[in-house]
């Protein structure tokens, strides 16, 4: 068939996301964010552009509430306000869209529309869908409920293909009390590109398929960085083609798993932050070189419990002011505990939040001989120090502020017990899998840890710093009656 006369597969077009099991939500009035742009006439930018409040944490203003009225330009989506561009016909990968102007980066380029799903019914559909032979996949996800299905119903974005090194990605915004997801541009794109974005936050399942967007960096398949890809095992011939469904069974040994080795390549578990409470050390997976290695905007690093934050290098240390905090041979004395890790990662909007939790073994990395390259980190020996403290007063301090750090660390502990399984349940490589009361729970609690620690390790440097100390501390050891008299002496 002529190219130019082909018409792509059936669909409604719609500009606006259609709810199927629940209403569209109506944005109450007291959940309406205003600016507080001032439109100035010399200047068209002060109409709610960059500078806008709303904007910077991509909420669209609700008309009638904007100061700038008519004039206000934050109302992209609301007025469909989309970059043009066409659909085409590419070689390998089905149809695509295309610029039909330059676009400028950081432009809306499109709203991804279709039907507002409950996140069980998109996985039925998308099994469905698959086992119907439907090839190209339009489910992606919109929040950890929710998914949007342009299969049947969407705008012309369900036709943008995915890249390994794309020029749009996809951000979402508030709109009128909804979340929407948009397709922004990355870069300045000149008329007639092809406009592509990276499904790997986005990708929902469907039909394994080969990746073919050309790129240096390609990963080699579609949403290769989604959980659910990674638990599966997917087997090529070197002629199939970009599809395929075929499992293989798991391999014994990581060594052999074609698949996971290639994954491993690609995939570099560069972007985790672990606290292992094995060894009580903070790690970052690694460069060749031995460096710590963040791929992307730093991460909140969630301390689990119990876990000192005081850094000491591994060199060998001598003092005995060190014993002092930490106890003889403190070096020694780590009890073995169950290993944790966890992950906050906030998007760019800091709205919604990403709790992650990932097998240790795959992203600890150690010096051999099992040593950390982090070093060790030592328990601090409160016993020791107050019985070093010649003041009652500052002794209590220490004990009090000791008591709160385990209190905050219990209650983070418990809070991690709780939302545990809602993690499980939806965690996946997206922006969105923990909803955001969950998170600012879990930073609430994270924040009275971190607080904690800090007030105890305060008390113990001002209390060091400012107390005197028991007089002879041996003969004190040795025998209580002397430390008695000598706490006396002290005036306590
Ligand atoms: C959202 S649709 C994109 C539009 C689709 N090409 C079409 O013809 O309707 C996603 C599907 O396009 C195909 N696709 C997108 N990007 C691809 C890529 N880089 N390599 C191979 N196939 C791709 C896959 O079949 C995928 O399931």
């Amino acid at each position: 068939m002529d190219q130019q006369c082909e018409v792509p597969p059936p669909y409604k077009l719609i500009e606006r996301n259609e709810f199927l099991y629940r209403k569209h939500m109506k944005q109450k009035e007291e959940d309406i964010a205003i600016c507080e742009c001032q439109y100035d006439a010399s200047n068209p930018d002060s109409a709610c552009s960059d500078g806008c409040l709303n904007v910077l944490t991509s909420t669209e203003c609700t008309p009638g509430y904007c100061p700038c009225g008519m004039l206000c330009k934050n109302q992209k989506f609301q007025k469909c306000q989309y970059a043009k561009s066409r659909l085409f016909k590419t070689e390998d990968r089905g149809w695509g869209l295309l610029a039909d102007e330059d676009i400028k980066a950081g432009q809306f380029v499109i709203e991804y529309c279709g039907e507002v799903i409950s996140w069980k019914e998109a996985k039925l559909r998308s099994q469905a869908y698959e086992s119907a032979g439907l090839r190209d996949a339009y489910i992606i996800y919109l929040n950890a409920y929710e998914s949007i299905d342009a299969t049947h119903k969407g705008s012309l974005a369900r036709f943008i293909n995915h890249s390994c090194q794309p020029n749009c990605e996809t951000r979402k915004w508030n709109v009128l009390g909804e979340v929407r997801v948009g397709i922004f541009a990355k870069q300045d794109i000149p008329a007639g590109t092809e406009l592509a974005y990276d499904y790997n936050f986005e990708w929902f399942g469907g039909a394994k398929v080969r990746c073919l967007c050309g790129a240096s960096c390609c990963s080699g398949f579609l949403g290769a960085k989604s959980r659910g890809f990674q638990e599966a095992t997917y087997l090529w011939e070197d002629n199939d083609d970009r599809y395929s469904v075929e499992n293989i069974p798991l391999y014994d040994s990581d060594d052999d798993e074609p698949t996971s080795k290639c994954l491993k390549a690609i995939v570099p578990y560069n972007n985790v932050t672990i606290v292992d409470r094995e060894n009580e050390e903070l790690l970052r997976s690694t460069d060749d070189f031995g460096s710590a290695v963040l791929s992307q905007p730093m991460p909140i690093a969630v301390e689990p419990l119990n876990f000192v934050p005081m850094e000491i290098s591994e060199a060998k240390y001598e003092t005995t002011e060190e014993d002092f905090m930490y106890g003889e041979n403190s070096q020694q004395k780590f009890a073995p505990k169950s290993a944790m890790i966890s992950r906050i990662r906030s998007n760019s909007a800091c709205r919604n939040y990403h709790i992650d939790s990932s097998p240790l073994s795959k992203n600890t990395s150690r010096y051999p001989g099992g040593k950390s390259k982090f070093g060790v980190r030592k328990q601090v020996n409160v016993k020791l120090i107050c019985e070093r403290l010649a003041m009652a007063e500052a002794r209590n301090e220490i004990i009090a502020c000791e008591e709160s750090k385990k209190q905050a660390s219990a209650q983070l502990d418990s809070l991690y017990d709780e939302i545990r399984p809602f993690i499980e349940e939806h965690e996946r490589d997206s922006q969105d899998s923990v909803s955001t009361s969950v998170a600012e729970k879990w930073i609430e609690a994270s924040c009275c840890k971190l607080k904690a620690d800090f007030d105890f390790f305060s008390a113990i440097i001002k209390n060091i710093a400012t107390t005197p100390r028991v007089q002879n501390h041996v003969a004190r050891q040795a025998d209580g009656a002397v430390n008695e008299v000598m706490l006396l002496e002290n005036g306590q």
